[in-house]
């Protein structure tokens, strides 16, 4: 690699995680790839940097790699995060394939969701703060104020013919097997507007790295919560990722110009307010730190270890 492409490919803001159905973006002027080794390890796959026609770069990774090699269990969360946030991503916009728990949410229908319940069963790292270095993130509010807004207000202009739902929840489970009808119609009980198994623990990690993050769910189907009707499968989803992905792409091709500009005003206030948000995060006492844990830290909190 020349100097001029790593320098190219490095301060990118903006990243995008694409899930089931999303594995590239379309129409970008790709600068290169990179493949950094975090102190968790590899992310999913290459992270491909591109440029759009607007002169933004933006980072793309794959949760499941491209080719969908990872189950949701599998996908090395804290490596993605850590080597998006490594290469200066303050932005991550994440696409999710989702199963509708709600009636009004067809599936081709897109969710911003507002809250999160945890269903995944503590088998996948969901903390870079152990061993040694402990932190407690705030996390009431999991997705970005700011980037939901925005997304809403670009979505009427970008995808006119995609009706939008926000201020949803999402359920995330642990999959990789989809759920039965009687925890289907648990969720609903508890008020959960969409099911996926992606959620958790990116947005937990991205949080702890201080990275500003908005899920954006695309429905494919409606779980097996409906009497009488079949319940979810691959074949299902699989029908409506196509229309799905060239909405989202649709959708990013005029929402990364408007992120950039946000990022450059200052105007979108949640994404600057997390900035030093886990410098009051920490509880160990700094001469009690683990040296080698905080080596690790430095990696994606340089300014705090
Ligand atoms: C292919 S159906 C289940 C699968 O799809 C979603 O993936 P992603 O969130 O990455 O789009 C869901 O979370 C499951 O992993
Ligand atoms: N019904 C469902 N449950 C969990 N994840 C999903 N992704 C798409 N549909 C889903």
């Amino acid at each position: 690699m020349n100097s001029t492409l790593s320098e190219e490919l490095s301060n990118i803001k903006i990243a995008v995680i694409g899930g089931s159905g999303l594995y590239s973006l379309d129409g970008l002027e790709v600068i290169g790839e990179v493949n950094p080794l975090t102190p968790w390890g590899y992310a999913s796959d290459k992270i491909v940097v591109s440029r759009t026609a607007h002169g933004t770069k933006i980072a793309f990774l794959a949760r499941h790699g491209r080719g969908h090699y990872l189950n949701p269990s599998e996908v090395p969360a804290r490596a993605n995060i850590a080597a998006l946030k490594h290469l200066g991503v303050e932005v991550i916009l994440a696409f999710s394939a989702v199963g509708s728990l709600q009636e009004e949410i067809a599936p081709r229908d897109f969710v911003i969701p507002s809250q999160i319940i945890d269903r995944t069963k503590g088998i996948r790292p969901s903390t870079f703060f152990e061993k040694g270095v402990v932190a407690h993130a705030m996390f009431a509010d999991p997705f970005d104020a700011s980037l939901a807004a925005l997304i809403a207000e670009v979505s009427k202009t970008a995808c006119p013919g995609v009706k939008f739902h926000t201020e949803k929840t999402l359920v995330c489970m642990e999959g990789p097997q989809f759920s039965t009808r009687a925890e289907s119609k648990l969720y609903r009980s508890w008020g959960c507007d969409i099911i996926n198994m992606s959620v958790l623990p990116e947005s937990k990690l991205a949080r702890e790295a201080e990275i500003a993050y908005q899920m954006i769910c695309m429905s494919t189907d409606y779980d097996c919560w409906r009497v009488g009707e079949e319940a979810v499968n691959v074949a299902a989803v699989i029908a409506n990722l196509g229309a799905n992905s060239a909405n989202a792409k649709n959708l990013l091709g005029q929402l990364i110009k408007h992120v950039e500009i946000g990022l450059e005003e200052g105007s979108l206030k949640s994404v600057v307010e997390l900035k030093g948000s886990m410098r009051f995060s920490g509880i160990t006492d700094p001469n009690k730190r683990d040296a080698d844990q905080s080596a690790k830290l430095r990696y994606i909190l340089p300014e705090y270890f």
